[in-house]
């Protein structure tokens, strides 16, 4: 479990963040922070592997402020997948996969062994191990930054819009593989966004933030469509202009569900 205690950061020259933030983000499942550019989404998301210090608040992991642990291990400990992958350019795929175990002082076979075994989880062509990064698509070297947040076998796993700079097709298979991972690894994951479809999708708990991270609303995808807790969320998911608005009509006896825009987007079943 990580938990936000009162969490404020304000950065020099005066901009506050983040004021006097809590949440409680339960372990096995994916909270997402979603917000509009500017809301804070990676000041929280960094303040749990103290790459970005509070100014005030703790945040704890298992009842552990974070403030009290070697901040080189806590950020070994935890995976962290960034937008633009991160990868070491002169480095290959297997070596930049591999780079933390080496660290940890892990031999070079086992480093090895595990490296190809995180490329095949991730759903990467081990056949690409050898290459570097320039030589990958968009989508084949965010799954390399995933593998490489994965090696180390995390509890945790931070996403700071790991999908925001690939094509809208693969974007969609990297959110089903992550689902897909998610169901087989059961990591605690905290994923950022700015892009609401994204986080009912892949959300258990949606966290959506206001400027200056102020919480606007937390709950399920569910509980959020169903009950809005004011009109900046309305908006926010696409309640106020009909978008979400589905309706059934009949089609030859079946039941076919509709959007605001008169789109079919499926049928209904049972
Ligand atoms: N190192 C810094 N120094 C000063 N201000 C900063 C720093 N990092 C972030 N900020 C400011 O803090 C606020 C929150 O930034 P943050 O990056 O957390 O937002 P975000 O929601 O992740 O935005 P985006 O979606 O654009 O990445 C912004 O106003 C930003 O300008």
């Amino acid at each position: 479990m990580i938990e936000y205690r009162s969490v404020s950061k304000t950065f020099p020259g005066g901009n506050a963040a983040v004021a006097d933030f809590d949440l409680v983000i339960p372990s096995r499942s994916t909270t997402v922070f979603v917000g509009s550019s500017g809301c804070g989404k990676t000041t929280l998301l960094r303040m749990v592997n103290r790459m970005v210090e509070p100014t005030g608040g703790q945040v704890l992991i298992d009842d552990v402020d974070v403030a009290s642990r070697n901040p080189v291990e806590l950020r070994r400990s935890i995976g962290y997948v960034m937008q633009a992958s991160g990868l070491l350019p002169h480095r290959t795929v297997l070596d930049n996969v591999g780079t933390v175990l080496r660290l940890q002082g892990v031999s070079r076979a086992e480093t090895r062994s595990r490296s190809f075994e995180v490329l095949e989880t991730v759903g990467l062509d081990t056949a690409l191990a050898d290459r570097y990064p320039h030589q990958l698509s968009g989508g084949q070297q965010q799954r390399v930054g995933v593998a490489r947040a994965l090696v180390t076998d995390p509890n945790i796993l931070l996403m700071d819009e790991p999908f925001g700079a690939v094509d809208p097709i693969v974007r969609d298979e990297l959110q089903a593989e992550l689902l897909r991972l998610q169901r087989e690894l059961d990591k605690t994951i905290v994923f950022v966004t700015h892009d609401i479809d994204e986080a009912f999708l892949l959300g258990d708990q949606v966290v959506i933030l206001a400027k200056g991270g102020e919480r606007a609303q937390v709950g399920a995808p569910a509980d959020i469509l169903a009950s809005p807790a004011n009109d900046f969320v309305r908006s926010f998911v696409g309640l106020d202009k009909g978008g979400r608005e589905l309706h059934v009509e009949e089609r030859d006896g079946v039941r076919v569900v509709v959007d605001g825009q008169g789109r079919a987007t499926g049928v209904l079943k049972g």
